[in-house]
This record gives C-alpha cells, sequence and structure tokens, in this order.
C-alpha cells in the first residue's frame, strides 16, 4: 500500500490494511533506533507504526544506557547508527523515543546529509497527516504539529543566530508566526469543544446517557463500537469523518448529516482519527456512545492535548469504557493500559475497563490478563492519574465471539446514573403529555391504568426523571 492510498475515503473494509511490504518500491527505507535503561527496548510497536507511515525498516540500532544530552543514545552508538544509515541507503531514522530539539539537531548533523529525522511524536504527526478525515481532525493535527514544531525552530534560529541579538528567537518572525498560528488553532478548537458541550447538553436534556469508547490505539473501540451501536446514527455529533471539504467555514459546527464518518476498523494503529457517535441501546438505557481517537504511549502531554475532543468525550462521558487488549503479554498491558489512564488524568463519570479480544487468549491467558491490569493500576499513583479512583472491575470482553457482552451491558446500565420514582396523576389530556414527554426520553419503566388514574413508574437520568415528576405533578386534577 502506498502512503497515498491511505489517504483515500474508502471504508475500512475496502482498504488494504495489511503491513507494509518491505518490498514496496513506494516505502521510504529507513532505521530504526531505541534507547532504554531497564529492559532491552523492544522495537515491536515502533515499527509497526513506521510501516504503516509508509517506512520500510532496513537496520535497527538499540542501546541499554542511560540519556545522553548530546544524542539520547551514547556516542558510540550514535556513530554506529550513521554507519549503518549509510550503509542501508536509509533515508529516515525512525527513534523510538522523544528527542530534544538539541537531539534532533546533532543527530542530524552526525548522520549522513539529507537523512530525516523522525522521532516518536513525529512519526505519530505523519501517520495522523496520512489519514485525518475530518476538520476536527485537521484542525488537531494543526495544532499537535505546530507545538511540535515550535520549539525546534527556536532551537534552528538560536543555532543560527550565534551572537546576533536581532535573530534571538524571541524576536524571530517565523517564531512569532508559529506561536499566531498556534493561537488561532486553539481558538479554533475551543470553537469546536464549547459545541460539542453544548451538544452534549442538549442530548442529556433528551434522556441520552452519553458512553464513551476509550484507549489506547488498536485496543479494538471501534469493532466494540460497531457492535453496540444501533443501526442509526447521530451523524450530527461526532467529528464527522468521511470526505473533507476545505470550502467548509472551520467553526467545527455542521458537518453534512450524510458524511458521518464509518466506525472503521482494521488492524493497524491510528485507524480512527475522529470520534464518531452512534445511538446505542445499552443495558435498556437508551446511550450515544462515541468512539474515539487511540491513545499512543511516548507522546508529549501537549500533543495529546491537541486531540481534545477525544479527551473532551471521554472525561464529559456519563460513563466511558476503557478497552485494554487482553491478548497483549503483561509489559504491553501495563505500557498502554498506563499511557492511556495518564492521557485520560480524570473523568466526570466511572470508567468501566474492557480486557477485549478474549477469543485470542484461554482461560489462563484471561487470569494472568486481569492480574497484569490490577497489577498496573495498583501501581498508578492516584495524584498523577485521579482516573484510577473512577475504575470499575474490569470485565473480558470478545466481540468475535460474544463473550462478556452482556456483562459489559450490565455494567454501564449499572455505572449510568439513575433515579427512580413512580408518580400517579388523573387520567387525562395532561397526564398523556407528560407521559410522552417521558416516554420521549426512555424514562418510562412502566405503566398502570386505574379507572380514573395512572401511574407511572420513572427510571433513567436523574433529572430527566424529576422533570418528569414536575409534569406529571403539574397535571390538572380534573
Ligand atoms: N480476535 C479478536 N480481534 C478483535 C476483537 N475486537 C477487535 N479485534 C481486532 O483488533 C484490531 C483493531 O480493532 P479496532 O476496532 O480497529 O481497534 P481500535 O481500538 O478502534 O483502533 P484505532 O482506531 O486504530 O485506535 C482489528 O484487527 C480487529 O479485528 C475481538 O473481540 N477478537
Ligand atoms: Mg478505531
Amino acid at each position: 500500500m502506498s502512503r497515498d492510498d491511505a489517504t483515500t475515503n474508502e471504508t475500512a473494509e475496502s482498504i488494504d490494511t495489511s503491513p507494509l511490504d518491505p518490498a514496496d518500491p513506494d516505502a521510504t527505507p529507513a532505521v530504526v533506533a531505541a534507547r532504554s535503561e531497564g529492559e532491552p527496548p523492544d522495537t515491536a510497536e515502533i515499527r509497526d507504526l513506521a510501516a504503516a507511515a509508509g517506512y520500510a525498516v532496513v537496520g535497527e540500532v538499540t542501546q541499554r544506557r542511560r540519556e545522553d544530552p548530546t544524542y539520547d543514545l551514547g556516542r558510540g552508538k550514535a556513530e554506529e547508527l550513521m554507519r549503518l544509515a549509510a550503509d542501508a541507503g536509509a533515508e529516515a531514522v525512525i527513534y523510538d523515543g522523544g528527542l530534544s530539539p538539541g537531539q534532533t539537531f546533532s543527530l542530524g548533523d552526525l548522520l549522513p546529509s539529507g537523512t530525516a529525522v523522525i522521532d516518536r511524536p513525529r512519526l505519530a504527526l505523519e501517520l495522523f497527516a496520512d489519514a485525518a478525515d475530518s476538520r476536527a481532525a485537521d484542525r488537531q493535527l494543526e495544532l499537535a504539529r505546530l507545538r511540535y514544531e515550535l520549539p525546534r525552530l527556536r532551537e534552528a534560529v538560536a543555532r543560527d543566530a550565534s551572537e546576533d541579538v536581532r535573530l534571538q528567537p524571541e524576536g524571530d518572525s517565523r517564531v512569532l508566526d508559529v506561536e499566531k498560528r498556534i493561537e488561532s488553532a486553539e481558538r479554533a478548537l475551543d470553537e469546536i469543544a464549547d459545541d460539542r458541550a453544548a451538544r452534549r447538553a442538549e442530548r442529556r436534556d433528551a434522556g441520552l446517557d452519553l458512553v464513551a469508547l476509550a484507549g489506547y490505539t488498536n485496543a479494538g473501540k471501534s469493532t466494540l463500537a460497531r457492535r453496540l451501536a444501533d443501526e442509526v446514527d447521530d451523524p450530527e455529533f461526532g467529528d464527522g469523518g468521511g470526505p473533507r471539504d476545505a470550502d467548509r467555514d472551520d467553526n467545527g459546527e455542521g458537518e453534512p448529516a450524510d458524511r458521518d464518518g464509518p466506525l472503521a476498523v482494521a488492524d493497524r494503529p491510528f485507524e480512527t482519527l475522529s470520534t464518531t457517535t452512534r445511538r446505542a441501546t445499552v443495558g435498556g438505557r437508551r446511550a450515544l456512545l462515541t468512539d474515539t481517537v487511540g491513545f499512543l504511549d511516548g507522546l508529549p502531554h501537549e500533543s495529546v492535548r491537541s486531540f481534545r475532543t477525544t479527551i473532551d468525550a471521554i472525561r464529559a462521558a456519563d460513563c466511558a469504557v476503557l478497552v485494554v487488549d487482553a491478548s497483549d503479554d503483561r509489559a504491553d498491558l501495563r505500557r498502554k493500559l498506563t499511557a492511556s489512564l495518564s492521557a485520560i488524568e480524570a473523568t466526570d463519570g466511572p470508567v468501566i475497563p474492557v480486557l477485549s479480544k478474549a477469543d485470542e487468549v484461554g482461560a489462563d491467558g484471561l487470569a494472568a490478563a486481569v492480574e497484569a491490569y490490577e497489577d498496573a493500576v495498583a501501581d498508578l499513583d492516584p495524584r498523577d492519574a485521579p482516573v484510577v479512583d473512577a475504575l470499575r472491575p474490569p470485565v473480558p470482553v470478545s466481540v468475535r465471539d460474544g463473550t462478556g457482552l452482556a456483562d459489559l451491558a450490565d455494567a454501564v446500565a449499572d455505572a449510568l446514573p439513575t433515579a427512580t420514582a413512580t408518580v400517579e396523576a388523573p387520567n387525562g389530556g395532561a397526564a398523556q403529555a407528560a407521559l410522552s414527554w417521558a416516554y420521549d426520553r426512555g424514562v418510562v419503566a412502566g405503566v398502570d391504568y386505574g379507572s380514573e388514574t395512572v401511574a407511572v413508574e420513572l427510571a433513567g437520568r436523574p433529572d430527566v426523571v424529576a422533570e418528569a415528576e414536575r409534569r406529571f405533578a403539574d397535571a390538572p386534577s380534573s
């Protein structure tokens, strides 16, 4: 698959999502480099990301040591990397970690001229740039990219400036320009976020519960969303997805109703790049289910913050479902879970962890995943990730064979804010109007007609139940 192919707007089913063939003539040859202090570096994930972004990995250099201020790697290893890149004809070095602007430049100076230095955050940006599929995704990508570029531009200007005070980064016109563009992108995103918040309030007033699916990239969020969603979409609510229209106004409103993004599923990172919302009936509750963009380990906080529609949808949900891939090994499960919980930070509502792909592991594997999950959560400091206090017990689920779906529905229904009340009103036009109002908002659990009265059992969102009670109480007695 060429990189251009990845930008088409076909649905997931028709996109070839197989990992890039290393022999692909369009792929850019690249060497992967990784350093870690503890365990030997595991390059499986960075290789997958590189392949998905259109690189063919032609070599690898890894090192166990503490960070070197100049190259991140030690000098000897950096020189080995330089030789390998030259011998292998690499056009890029993919660095599994975040490099400071200074380290990026130092490595670039050391490497054969023209070799791009791409650290993990930049690789993630490239993956997004390949596939951003809605205006909100575009905006967020732009902001993330500008925030990434700014310190590097400052470094470049400072390097050029040396002694010349007039060329210091603070006053440089390119730096000022990027700063201005960041402000403007932030303002545009604020508007989109305000608009989403207003829509969330409207949907809640209409009696709908807001459920968000969160988790690491490729965890199985969209697959679960598809399984839980009713046939009817709620196209006004998500980022939109579908083909983008550059000429449209950019206030984040008014994605055309027929442009809802497909709930694309694929075994590749960042298949979903826009939040997408569908209606779903979960545990008898009428919900709006938002599928979100997956998290990735090793991105700076600022970059994660740029994906604001995802973070907001998760934090503001009445209940978030955190999808954790049970088929990962212990170390990956912990790393991805920690990255996801740190990115979420805190939520307004409870969080139900789902151990997904249960069909891929046996009973022992599932028990091991539960244990790995619980150990990882126990090691997290709630001061760093207050969301740990919102976690409910984990629910193993397989969409493939249906395992745990009923348990998940029960857990969601149980986690949603609920009030119950029984009201009785004289049967008549006013009571019927109140009843129809309550039916519209999905809070009628039972109706009992007496000779002159109607008794209604209400259950559902507390604010909506309270309003229904008021309406019945106001029904005139004759
Ligand atoms: N065996 C098995 N595979 C699953 C299950 N659920 C999802 N998968 C596979 O996991 C891969 C990722 O699924 P997605 O639903 O696209 O994952 P996602 O979390 O939405 O990923 P991003 O949008 O990239 O963040 C796909 O190949 C799915 O077919 C499951 O229950 N069992
Ligand atoms: Mg997805």
